[in-house]
């Protein structure tokens, strides 16, 4: 069963386009959409999701019209909103409970061997008894997923998931949904490069509405290979390397600048070569650049390139 998104297209009455002509295939394993806020990742998983309507495009999930049918979508759908509400005195037992109830699990003894099967997978069988008002944020992603889980849906749709989690909660976050995403679709839209490059053997980048990028993180990082230069700079330098160069990245390293650009041919002798990492696909991407090899539209209008 494979996902299809054809030439989708959403302007909110505010008059922003939120996604402008998005088409994607989507099949099973972990899929990444990668892009900055305001991309229209959100709007996207909505629309898959069946909670909004675009206005132009088609969605097909095998031989399912999304559009059409969504009761139908819905059972075979596991959603991971970007932020949900949880009624903080009940317990996750209880929550779990309840929202296996509405997949349709109505047969108490049945709900209950799920509930536990659930509680185990997302490693909270100890905490199963507590108030899920008193949880941690990665507590309460794991809770999320295995409400997103109940119904052993095809599709899982998570929005931005490890987004304040710490390290060792997005480790341990990031290795359920891979777990998962062995045998469904799953999508992960965030902004969060690290989390597709770990996970995604698929992925694809939005901006302003638009797919800019689409194909497996190898092969879109063997596009750019040989044209990603290094230095450490000053503050100074920066600048001036900023009017003549394509900066697509800047990290600091002990408080310098070290600075990625994009080139077909070493800058000067000061410049070393670098392995591209996914880092710098996304940041080239955004400023318009193409990738060898990948599909996509380039950005039109690049957005300014991640600073220090
Ligand atoms: N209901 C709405 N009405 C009007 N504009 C909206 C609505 N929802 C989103 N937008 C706008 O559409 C654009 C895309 O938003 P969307 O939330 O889909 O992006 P995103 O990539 O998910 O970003 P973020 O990570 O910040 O949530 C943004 O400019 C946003 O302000």
């Amino acid at each position: 069963m494979q996902l299809e998104i054809r030439h989708l297209s959403k302007t909110y009455p505010n008059g922003v386009r939120a996604l402008d002509d998005v088409s994607l295939s989507i099949p099973p394993g972990m899929f990444g959409l990668l892009g900055p806020n305001g991309a229209g990742k959100s709007s996207l998983m909505r629309t898959i999701a069946t909670l909004q309507q675009p206005d132009t495009g088609t969605i097909t999930l095998g031989d399912l019209d999304v559009l059409k049918s969504a009761d139908a979508v819905r059972r075979l759908l596991g959603y991971l909103p970007q932020e949900f509400g949880l009624y903080p005195n009940l317990s996750a037992e209880m929550v779990l409970d309840h929202f296996a109830t509405l997949k349709g699990l109505t047969e108490s003894k049945a709900r209950r061997r799920v509930v536990d099967a659930l509680l185990e997978q997302v490693n909270l069988a100890d905490a199963r008894k507590k108030a899920v008002g008193g949880f941690s944020g990665g507590m309460k992603q794991r809770l999320g997923i295995a409400i997103a889980l109940a119904g052993d849906p095809r599709l899982i749709i998570v929005d931005e998931p490890t987004a304040g989690l710490d390290p060792s909660e997005r480790y341990r976050f990031l290795n359920l949904l891979a777990e998962i995403g062995q045998e469904r679709i799953v999508i992960l839209s965030t902004h969060i490069v690290d989390d597709v490059r770990e996970l995604c053997p698929r992925m694809a980048i939005i901006n302003r509405g638009r797919v800019v990028l689409a194909g497996e993180p190898t092969q879109v990082l063997a596009g750019v290979a040989g044209r990603i230069w290094r230095r450490e700079m000053s503050r100074d330098e920066l600048e001036a390397t900023r009017a003549t160069h394509e900066v697509i990245s800047v990290r600091l390293v002990a408080g310098r600048p070290v600075v990625h650009v994009f080139a077909d041919a070493c800058p000067d002798p000061r410049w070393v070569p670098v392995d591209p990492d996914l880092e710098d696909v996304y940041f080239h991407t955004l400023a318009g650049g193409t990738i060898d090899g990948a599909s996509g539209s380039p950005s039109a209008d690049a957005p300014a390139l991640q600073s220090v």
